[in-house]
């Protein structure tokens, strides 16, 4: 977040700085909770329309964390969204691996050329800090240095694993959505997993859509039915416990999945305030291998083809992410997870002194 040249000038206000303010804390975590509770507004100013939109997703780049000092990550990352901040993003993570091996500017990453390239792939290894732990990214590049579009980038996370299986939730009557009501049932069946992030897990059938994903349902009848869900699963807090880190209890979101073929499956990630992953979401991946690995219905080794929602909608499978469960540890399954990223753009973001809307707003669609 610091001298950040690609989101300054943020603001033209004279009270606050041209560049991007230092993240006080000795962890990631503690510049997390520093960044929601001190500078939330920088994000509500990128975010939200008019420079963003409901779905904006974004990237903080930390240069300085605990691990990169102790030299296990070579740089830190703070995710962003319509809300607030996410410990994980698989997609951000593909993205920003171009990116940053891309840049030569050392003050937006001071470590780039301690980078090694890989002769016999051709491919370079950078280790993110995300807020849930190292991401570790496997970038193609050409010969001259410059990152490969043509083949995708890769990132192996955290361990993931399920905490509940087959979890019964029972919704109280004057919250029963009215897809369920339809299907005259009052309960829903789902997993939920960690994987740098917790997810609940369902099928759209489960939420009541017996025709799944591709059949009858509308994004705004997935949207009544997984907000209502999760506001439910959100009061549960017992249900999102990390083992270690407390910043991490909470529902991300919920991944409305079908499987679609052997060993390729579509889905919808609806996360933080009812934003919806354009990308099959990277995170989901893990947790996704994790629960099949824990059901048996995966083995160790085996790839998996993920589509996204622009697919649903488009219909063009075969441009969402590829995961491949590579090693079961006693904390979790571990992943790794193969998407592309494209450059589309590059810009500078201002806020006039007299905007009367400084932070932006939302128009969303209710729940
Ligand atoms: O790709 C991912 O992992 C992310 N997408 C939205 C929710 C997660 O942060």
């Amino acid at each position: 977040m610091t001298r950040s040249r690609i989101i300054s000038p943020l603001t033209a206000d004279a009270n606050r700085p041209e560049w991007v303010p230092e993240l006080e804390g000795g962890t990631l975590l503690e510049k997390r909770r520093c960044a929601r509770d001190k500078w939330d507004d920088i994000r509500m100013r990128l975010m939200r329309e008019p420079r963003g939109h409901a779905e904006m997703y974004g990237a903080i780049l930390v240069q300085e964390t605990e691990l990169t000092r102790s030299g296990e990550a070579d740089i830190g990352v703070l995710f962003c969204h319509n809300e607030g901040y996410s410990p994980m993003c698989g997609h951000a993570s593909i993205a920003l691996g171009r990116l940053l091996v891309d840049t030569h500017d050392l003050s937006i990453f001071p470590r780039r050329n301690g980078l090694v390239k890989d002769l016999s792939t051709g491919l370079v290894t950078l280790r993110l800090h995300a807020p849930c732990g190292i991401v570790q990214l496997s970038v193609p590049v050409k010969p001259d240095g410059h990152s490969d579009p043509t083949r995708p980038v890769s990132f192996i996370g955290v361990p993931s694993f399920p905490t509940e299986r087959n979890l019964v939730v029972e919704i109280p009557a004057d919250k029963v959505w009215p897809s369920l009501k339809a299907a005259g049932r009052s309960a829903v069946t789902l997993d939920i997993v960690y994987a740098g992030a917790f997810y609940a897990l369902v099928s759209a059938s489960e939420l009541g859509f017996p025709a799944g994903l591709r059949g009858a349902t509308t994004l705004t009848e997935l949207n009544h039915a997984t907000a209502a869900l999760k506001a439910l699963l959100s009061s549960r807090t017992e249900l999102f416990v990390h083992p270690t880190e407390a910043d991490l209890n909470f529902l991300l979101g919920i991944i409305v999945r079908e499987v679609t073929a052997q060993q390729r499956e579509t889905g919808i990630c609806f996360f933080a305030e009812q934003q919806i992953d354009r990308s099959p979401c990277g995170s989901g991946v893990m947790a996704r291998m994790a629960l099949g690995m824990a059901q048996g219905r995966l083995r160790l080794g085996e790839t998996c083809e993920y589509d996204s929602v622009v697919s649903i909608l488009h219909g063009e499978p075969g441009h969402g992410f590829r995961g491949t469960a590579v090693e079961e540890r006693e904390e979790g399954v571990i992943v790794k997870v193969e998407g592309r990223a494209f450059y589309t753009g590059a810009s500078s973001f201002v806020v006039e002194e007299h905007n009367a809307l400084p932070n932006g707003f939302v128009v969303g669609l209710p729940a």
